[in-house]
């Protein structure tokens, strides 16, 4: 059955349901994730609440889905939109196909797409409202998008804790990926996930080693709620903030966001450590940037910048111990070359030994 893609600059793309079509119109943010491989994983990833997702390789879910890579309980996002996907699943760990998934959890996926074209709108005319329905007519619709704070729809209601490690490290959760809880596992620490707005005081009854700020959906900027939170955490342990909680720390400390035309999704874009002088590849899914103008008098030091744009991609601090990266060292999907971001913050969590309050 045929479907349409209609973009809010008024271009309209026919394509091919491949699960059941949506009874109503689907709306939301048009985003392209130009990964080979790692359907699975931006599925799941809360920070793609309610957005659109083009799939630019052309053969999206050849291995299907499986039981292990799964990024949180559900997909998140509203849409899919693919050139072609396979019915079948050929990887011995596959429980379902992709469309059997997407079905099972109502999201449409239309095929037949060309997803080049798509993304060659996206890349001229910037990120903008979409919408996927079975009418042609765009005049008939309207791609206003509903102006919530997505986070609170991707955080934990309480507590949950995992591990059983030395260091405790509490992570304010915004929409954490499984595979960072894991990283932090995997090195030896007891993880317990907070509500987004759990007080510092909460916090600090926990008694934690270090802080973890995570990745999450939508703009930083909606979040100015957390921010005296985030600033007294930075000022009283040592805390590392990965993508939506690196955006959070720059802004507690007084810098500025900014939002990219089209922003970065995909698992091969290349960064710069000014530390190491070396070049890795990283795994990437954000819209907005911290303005590296504006950094000025925060005691921010640049040490991530992106190769491609040279946008910001992390942050030192000169008296905090304080680390954050746009990039996503846990990867998933995507190269695991920024892993020892983690092994760096169960260093300085270590050499910290539990102090509260040593740097205000
Ligand atoms: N993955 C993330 O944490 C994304 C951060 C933020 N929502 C952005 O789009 O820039």
């Amino acid at each position: 059955m045929k479907g349409y893609l209609q973009l809010n600059s008024g271009d309209c793309f026919q394509g091919q349901w491949l699960t059941s079509a949506p009874v109503d119109e689907i709306k939301g943010e048009i985003v392209f994730f130009t990964g080979m491989t790692g359907y699975q994983e931006v599925l799941t990833d809360p920070s793609y609440k309610d957005q659109i997702i083009v799939f630019t390789y052309p053969l999206i879910g050849n291995y299907g889905i499986n039981e292990v890579n799964f990024e949180s309980k559900k997909p998140h996002v509203a849409g899919v939109i693919v050139y072609e996907a396979k019915q079948t699943a050929y990887h011995y760990e596959a429980q379902y196909s992709l469309i059997e998934y997407l079905e099972k959890w109502g999201i449409p996926m239309l095929g037949s797409i060309d997803t080049r074209a798509v993304v060659k709108k996206i890349r001229s005319k910037g990120t903008m409202p979409a919408m996927l329905t079975c009418s042609e007519n765009s005049d008939e619709h309207d791609f206003t998008l509903l102006e919530d704070q997505k986070v609170s729809k991707v955080t934990v209601f309480k507590p949950e804790s995992y591990g059983n490690g030395d260091q405790h490290i509490v992570l304010m959760d915004f929409g954490t990926k499984k595979s960072i809880v894991k990283s932090l596992v995997k090195r030896g620490c007891t993880v317990t996930v907070v509500p987004f707005n759990t007080s510092f005081e909460e916090m600090k009854r926990l008694k934690p080693d270090g802080i973890l700020l995570s990745n999450g959906p939508g703009d930083p900027k909606d979040l100015e709620s957390v921010l005296p939170t985030v600033k007294k955490l930075i000022t009283n342990y040592p805390v590392l903030g990965i993508c939506l909680g690196h955006q959070l720390a720059a802004l507690a400390l007084g810098a500025n966001t900014k939002k990219l035309a089209f922003g970065h999704r995909g698992a091969n874009h290349p960064v710069v450590d000014s530390v190491t002088g070396k070049v890795f590849m990283s795994s990437q899914n954000h819209s907005y940037v911290v303005d590296s103008q504006s950094i000025k008098d925060t005691g921010l030091t640049l040490r991530f910048t992106n190769l491609h744009d040279q946008s910001v991609e992390g942050f030192d601090h000169e008296k905090y111990p304080l680390q954050t990266v746009q990039f996503h060292p846990e990867a998933n999907p995507g190269p695991s070359e920024s892993e020892y971001i983690f092994d760096e913050f169960i260093e300085t969590v270590k050499a910290n030994n539990g102090r509260v309050f040593a740097y205000a």
